[in-house]
């Protein structure tokens, strides 16, 4: 039996349920029978994997924590955690500032959604499966990546747990046809490539580690970060933007994809005209960003901007309260074996009227592609 530590934090600040299999991270298993979830992890100052454990009671002020790796100390795993679930930042002011600055947001109450630190690798490799795609599916690939291309870590709970692959575990195990066997589809091609391209970074950075790499990347401003992310076969400016704000917490990063476009233009009526097109285009030549330039959609780049502007330092995480409520449900894998599909905690309207932002009416969709 594995010794629980409680970390405190209100359900209002942290839900788990709505946060660690609603698409952001997707390689959480919920465990039916301790009503916990579970998943590999490494951990800060550690080099290998181990087993960490998280739950959550309802109506509880905390949350408990357990975890299965022979060196780590209790200390250090508290900490990495909080990190991970970034509990310094304070939920209830930004959405203040959201509430005062934009009226849409006025009725929406983050409900313990909050944007996680994920490892930058892992990060980046996820959102590569991402696009096109289901949380369903990638939670499916990622699942598939470890067990298949990891190390094993050890068995808890009859569930076998897998360190993410490295980049030349990846180049060194994994071929393309393989992958494609595994459901990648063409970003088999992709995860190659970049797993390729990040090993010559490592030696072309000096860096021992992928993760060294990208946080080396985070150093630059944020349009060198996404230029230098978009080097890597597969990334777009919506798969970068997502690592920047999952991975490298740039908080006011706004990932753009069709449906943030669609609520973007239909509820805030952000449209660029062809001038606002025509100097976004001309900002990235003089700035000699030659992969953006050619990669960025600027229409969605308008999008970004103006929503970055109106949300202010914490932008992307009001994006990811109203992307989580797209989305509409958690979609997880669990103990079985299985992907399942479970209703988000709870609502993240308060008492909304038909007029209101993001009504029922106009925003059904479970089934959201990521
Ligand atoms: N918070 C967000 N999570 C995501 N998952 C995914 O696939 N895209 C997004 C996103 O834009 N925001």
């Amino acid at each position: 039996m594995v010794k629980l530590y409680k970390i405190s934090v209100k359900q209002e600040d942290l839900r788990l349920q709505n946060v660690l299999q609603a698409g952001q991270a997707f390689r959480w298993i919920w465990d039916d029978k301790n009503h916990w979830y579970m998943t590999s992890m490494i951990i800060v100052g550690y080099e290998t994997y181990g087993i960490i454990i998280v739950k959550q009671e309802e109506g509880c002020d905390y949350i408990e924590f357990g975890f299965q790796h022979p060196k780590w100390e209790l200390q250090k795993v508290e900490e990495h955690l909080k990190q991970y679930f970034r509990l310094e930042v304070d939920l209830n002011t930004h959405q203040d500032l959201w509430k005062s600055t934009d009226p849409n947001l006025k009725n929406i109450s983050p409900q313990g959604i909050r944007i996680l630190f994920q490892e930058p690798w892992e990060t980046l490799i996820s959102f590569i499966c991402s696009s096109n795609n289901n949380i369903n599916r990638i939670t499916k690939m990622c699942h598939n990546l470890t067990s298949h291309f990891g190390d094993k870590i050890g068995t808890f709970e009859d569930t076998t747990f897998y360190s993410f692959p490295t980049s030349e575990q990846i180049v060194e195990r994994a071929t393309e046809e393989e992958l494609r066997e595994f459901g990648f589809g063409y970003r088999a091609k992709y995860i190659i490539e970049t797993a390729k391209l990040m090993t010559k970074d490592k030696k072309t950075y000096g860096c021992t580690t992928d993760q060294e790499v990208l946080l080396h990347f985070a150093a630059s401003n944020y349009e060198e970060t996404r230029e230098k992310l978009m080097r890597y076969t597969g990334v777009g400016p919506k798969v970068a933007d997502c690592v920047c704000l999952m991975g490298l917490h740039l908080d006011d990063v706004v990932p753009v994809d069709v449906h943030v476009a669609r609520f973007a233009k239909r509820d805030y009526h952000i449209a660029a005209s062809k001038t606002e097109i025509a100097e976004i285009r001309a900002t990235y030549t003089k700035l000699d960003l030659p992969i953006t330039k050619k990669k960025i959609n600027p229409e969605l780049d308008f999008i970004r901007t103006e929503l970055t502007k109106k949300w202010g330092p914490f932008a992307g995480w009001a994006q990811g309260i109203l992307f989580s409520k797209e989305v509409g449900s958690v979609i997880g894998a669990t103990t079985s074996g299985d992907i399942k599909t479970k209703k988000r905690a709870f609502k993240i309207e308060e008492d909304v009227d038909e007029s209101d932002f993001l009504s029922k009416k106009t925003l059904t969709s479970t089934k959201v592609e990521a």
